[in-house]
């Protein structure tokens, strides 16, 4: 991982899923092999991988995993492949790339002729991904840099870069190919509370990159852009409803309203398969609710009193009526969100 541009954080070996173990960053590059069902769903859980494409890749190389386990213990792939599907599926359930690559594992698993040629499928299914993640991200970096004018000032939440998707970013791949092109006089970088992927992340990969940028705590990004210092706003999505709500990571919509009332374009960047068709809208995204502890603790500190009440949402949905766009590797899609968004899911199936 020295050459920035060749950052890829999730590697196939054929049979073991490596990955940058995101736990342990920004102080140490740690690198996590999961060659069993279970470590693939705990590394998923624990978030030593996240963001909704990687999270994809990484279930789909735990279907791989669970094929040739069985393979080799001589039991059958099918009832294995749904096990895992099972196991892999109920680690988070907003980012729907996660069901969608699960699903997707499945029917090529049951489609083959016999287990070896299952194991082969799902073996190369996990590369393919990992390749066409890589070309969606870099498509739609490309349309995304467009839309941004040149000295952006930018703001962004979350993490959504190489290490969101596992390949070259969604909305930091916008940023990143915005900087390439010399556009970006700065970045503004939502610490994403409460456990801080901005700060971390963010952070982390921009400083790699060499592209400027300031760290804000998300209670400042309203401010900040009442100082006309924000000249759009790029974040990335877990899923997008087929009429265009946006689940994203928690201080998203409020980033979208403060965004709105100063008149600033909000800019979603998402590969197609994060497109939901079949979930209506956003009040039908499922919400994962984590630890209260996320909340309660912060680097092994506690800031509240023990038992404190938490809510801690680890998502929450933007309307429609507040993006602008929303950046894919298929075209940039505009309002109104629905045919927009079934035409590019079916241009992607074709
Ligand atoms: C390209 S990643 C887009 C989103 O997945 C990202 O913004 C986000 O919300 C990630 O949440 P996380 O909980 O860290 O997996």
């Amino acid at each position: 991982m020295s050459d920035p541009a060749d950052m890829r954080p999730l590697v196939w070996e054929r049979g073991v899923l490596r990955l940058l173990d995101q736990t342990r960053l920004p102080e140490v590059e740690r690198w996590v092999s999961a060659g069993s069902v279970e470590a693939v769903a705990d590394a998923i859980r624990i978030m030593q991988v996240r963001g909704a494409p990687a999270i994809g890749i990484a279930a789909a190389a735990g279907m791989a995993i669970a094929a040739r386990t069985a393979l080799e213990q001589g039991q059958p792939v099918d009832a294995a492949l749904d096990q895992a599907a099972r196991t892999l599926g109920q680690t988070r359930p907003t980012a729907v790339n996660l069901h969608w690559a699960i699903e997707r594992a499945r029917r090529v698993g049951l489609g083959a002729p016999d287990a070896a040629t299952a194991v082969d499928w799902l073996d190369r299914l996990v590369e393919r991904l990992l390749d066409q993640q890589w070309a969606a991200d870099r498509a739609l970096s490309e349309l995304g840099s467009a839309l941004l004018p040149f000295g952006a000032r930018v703001l962004t939440h979350c993490n959504t870069g190489a290490l969101a998707t596992g390949a070259y970013g969604t909305a930091l791949g916008v940023i990143r190919t915005a900087h390439e092109q010399g556009k970006v006089a700065m970045v503004y970088v939502d610490e994403s509370r409460p456990r801080l992927q901005g700060a971390r992340l963010t952070v982390w990969e921009l400083t790699r990159l060499g592209v400027p940028h300031t760290l804000i705590p998300d209670a400042a990004a309203a401010a900040l852009m009442a100082r006309g210092e924000v000249d759009a706003v790029v974040v990335g999505a877990d899923r997008i409803a087929a009429n265009g709500d946006v689940a994203n990571k928690i201080g998203t919509y409020a980033v979208a309203l403060a965004a709105r009332s100063h008149g600033i374009p909000f800019y979603v960047a998402a590969p197609v398969s994060t497109l939901d068709p079949d979930t209506p809208d956003g009040a039908s995204i499922p919400i994962e609710e984590r630890s209260p502890d996320e909340v309660r603790v912060v680097d092994g500190i506690a800031i509240t009193v023990p038992d404190a009440p938490v809510w801690n949402p680890a998502f929450d949905v933007t309307p429609a009526e507040l993006v602008t766009a929303i950046i894919t590797e298929h075209g940039v899609l505009e309002p109104p969100y629905d045919e927009a968004i079934r035409r590019a899911v079916a241009a992607v199936a074709e």
